[in-house]
């Protein structure tokens, strides 16, 4: 987990967000929000169902945007896609992930679409997934699913790494081992955003709780 994890030169923030607001359908779910992460930082994001986590985090990998509002990622504005994509990497749910192809080979593609080299088989291995590397994903139990996106963590880690629900649906091993790959990640110098519910653990990685609510940070 070294590739191209250097923050950009004398960016103090990795997130500044003022007065966002984005609307799905007819609601507006975050609503004036405003938020900072130093370079370096790691922060879990908290809140009930629905109020938005998963909204903020792809508004920040810039798969959604404002219709009110300012931020800057590295000092490059939320609007400069490019930019903000060399930079930001979100992992999540089955985000990106391709049900008919198999772990091995939807890890592979991910390293190519990015450009980057990376032992594949090694990731499998340390998530424990060995033994599935050739088994279709559609056909891969939630816990395994999860553990392949922590496998995609330990090889597309990104300067700012933003990871929905690491500890959801993963046994007790699991949940261990997302918590190392998430320090790694932290050690190798990310700034990490982790939407969570479950902050006895996130806060085992994370020094900072933002609780979102009412579609702003409480
Ligand atoms: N594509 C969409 N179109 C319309 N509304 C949406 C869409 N996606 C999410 N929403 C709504 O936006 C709100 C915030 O959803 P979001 O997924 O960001 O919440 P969350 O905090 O991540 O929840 P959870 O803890 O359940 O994962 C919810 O009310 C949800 O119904």
């Amino acid at each position: 987990m070294d590739e191209g994890l250097s923050a950009p030169v004398g960016a103090p923030y990795a997130v500044q967000l003022r007065g966002i607001w984005v609307r799905l359908g007819r609601d507006a779910v975050l609503r004036g929000l405003d938020l900072d992460v130093a370079v370096g930082e790691a922060v879990t994001l908290l809140g009930r169902n629905g109020a938005g986590k998963t909204t903020l985090l792809r508004l920040l990998a810039s798969a959604l945007s404002p219709v009110r509002g300012e931020g800057r990622l590295f000092g490059y504005d939320l609007r400069d896609r490019r930019s903000v994509r060399e930079h930001v990497h979100l992992l999540g749910h089955e985000l990106g992930l391709y049900p008919d192809l198999t772990p091995a080979e939807n890890l592979t593609f991910a390293l190519r679409m990015h450009g980057q080299p990376g032992d594949v088989a090694a990731a499998l291995a340390r998530v424990g997934l060995e033994q599935a590397a050739g088994r279709r994903v559609r056909f891969l139990s939630a816990g395994m699913k999860k553990r392949l996106m922590l496998a995609r963590l330990l090889l597309l880690a990104r300067p700012l790494t933003l990871v929905d629900e690491p500890f959801a649906n993963l046994d007790a091993d699991g949940r261990q081992l997302a918590l190392e790959v998430l320090q790694e990640a932290r050690q190798a110098g990310c700034t990490l955003i982790i939407a969570a519910h479950e902050p006895e653990l996130s806060l085992q990685v994370a020094e900072r709780a933002v609780l979102l609510d009412g579609g702003v940070v409480q």
